[in-house]
């Protein structure tokens, strides 16, 4: 007789993983029987409502950066790089090499899983210990407010990392169009993390020397519109637990809102560029030189809005803490203590999305 053996869940992608959600449901098929429902649950505290009316602050743009001004080592653009990492945490590159054609078909690979029947969406699900595949952001409590948003997680890079069984194999083009994008992707963050090296006072290779080979993952976002958008959030405010950020964003629809010395400024898009966000571990890294900041996406009425965030991290399994290149007992003490990143990350998804506060985690 055949023995079953029930295997234990720590299969690639399975068991613990990144961290433990509750099954919420999902927003873009609530719409589709009542396009102007706004359930309870999504209804934000008064406090955490977004301010739809002006931006009284339109005159603050994100700082642009000039990516092939940095490929000539061009000193003013590394000096622009420095300061907007240390005074925003983000900032907009143009002329980064990733063709246009390239982010186009990533963005119709992404549409197109999204207006699929939530039956074929739901082969993609991710289970309720699981970062990948298709579903909501963490969810920790039965009390929390939920984010109007929808969507798909996928490692990409190192490649044992990807787990087809969360991928939409029979949409065409769509592996395809990922795997292009991520590897395009790649080379930006190879060059970012150059960049990020030399000003932590390292060579170029010090980030990859000290961490090895980076993961890859991308999030794409459906944001379905909202007939009460200044009643919702579409992501709630939260710092990135990467490396660092870089998102493909809607050509012409605001969204995305970064707080800025307390004020939450509009990351107005500029086509074909992608936003770069400083993410947490570079925070710990750089010993609270450059900071992750809070962001958020607000939703609109006119029209879904879609965001392709890809995360660049350490592997699970690697240490972090400040670099030596950042510590000097005497004028730049040690500010946080270091970390597995899969332990730091579990924490995170273990509290509710609150601004930054899970960052105190690693405070010292
Ligand atoms: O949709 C956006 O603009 C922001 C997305 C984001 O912050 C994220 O995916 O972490
Ligand atoms: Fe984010």
């Amino acid at each position: 007789m055949e023995l079953k053996v029930v295997k234990a869940s720590v299969e690639k992608g399975e068991g613990l993983g990144w961290g433990k959600s509750l099954l919420v449901p999902n927003i873009q098929e609530i719409l589709k029987n009542d396009s102007q429902s706004v359930p309870e649950r999504y209804i934000q505290e008064p406090k955490d409502r977004p301010l739809i009316s002006q931006n009284l602050f339109d005159s603050l743009q994100v700082p642009v950066i000039d990516f092939s001004m940095l490929a000539q080592k061009d000193a003013n653009e590394i000096r622009k790089l420095d300061l907007a990492c240390k005074e925003w945490g983000f900032f907009q590159i143009i002329n980064h090499g990733v063709r246009e054609e390239i982010m186009v078909n990533m963005k119709a690979a992404m549409a197109a899983f999204f207006e699929l029947p939530f039956q074929e969406k739901s082969k993609c699900a991710k289970g309720a210990n699981e970062i990948q595949g298709y579903g909501q952001n963490f969810v920790v409590s039965e009390k929390q407010k939920l984010d109007w948003c929808d969507m798909m997680f996928l490692k990409t890079f190192p490649h044992e990392t990807r787990n087809f069984k969360f991928w939409p194999l029979t949409l065409p083009g769509f592996k395809e169009a990922v795997e292009e994008y991520s590897t395009e992707i790649r080379k930006v963050s190879n060059k970012i993390d150059a960049n990020l090296s030399v000003l932590m006072g390292m060579d170029e290779n010090g980030l990859k020397r000290k961490l090895g080979e980076f993961q890859q993952g991308i999030r794409m976002n459906y944001y379905p519109t909202c007939s009460r958008p200044d009643l919702v959030l579409g992501i709630s405010p939260h710092s990135d637990g990467s490396l660092f950020t870089l998102l493909l964003q809607d050509d012409e629809i605001n969204g995305l809102q970064i707080k800025h010395k307390e004020v939450w400024i509009d990351a107005k898009p500029i086509p074909n560029s992608l936003v770069v966000n400083i993410g947490d571990a570079i925070e710990i890294l750089s010993n609270g030189m450059y900071k992750s900041i809070e962001h958020r996406a607000i939703s609109n009425e006119k029209k879904p809005r879609m965001s392709i965030a890809t995360f660049v991290m350490p592997g699970d399994e690697v240490q972090i803490g400040p670099l030596d290149s950042m510590v000097n007992e005497k004028h730049l003490p040690r500010s946080y203590r270091n970390i597995k990143y899969i332990d730091y990350i579990r924490q995170k998804f273990a509290m509710k999305m609150q601004g930054k506060a899970h960052t105190a985690i690693v405070k010292l």
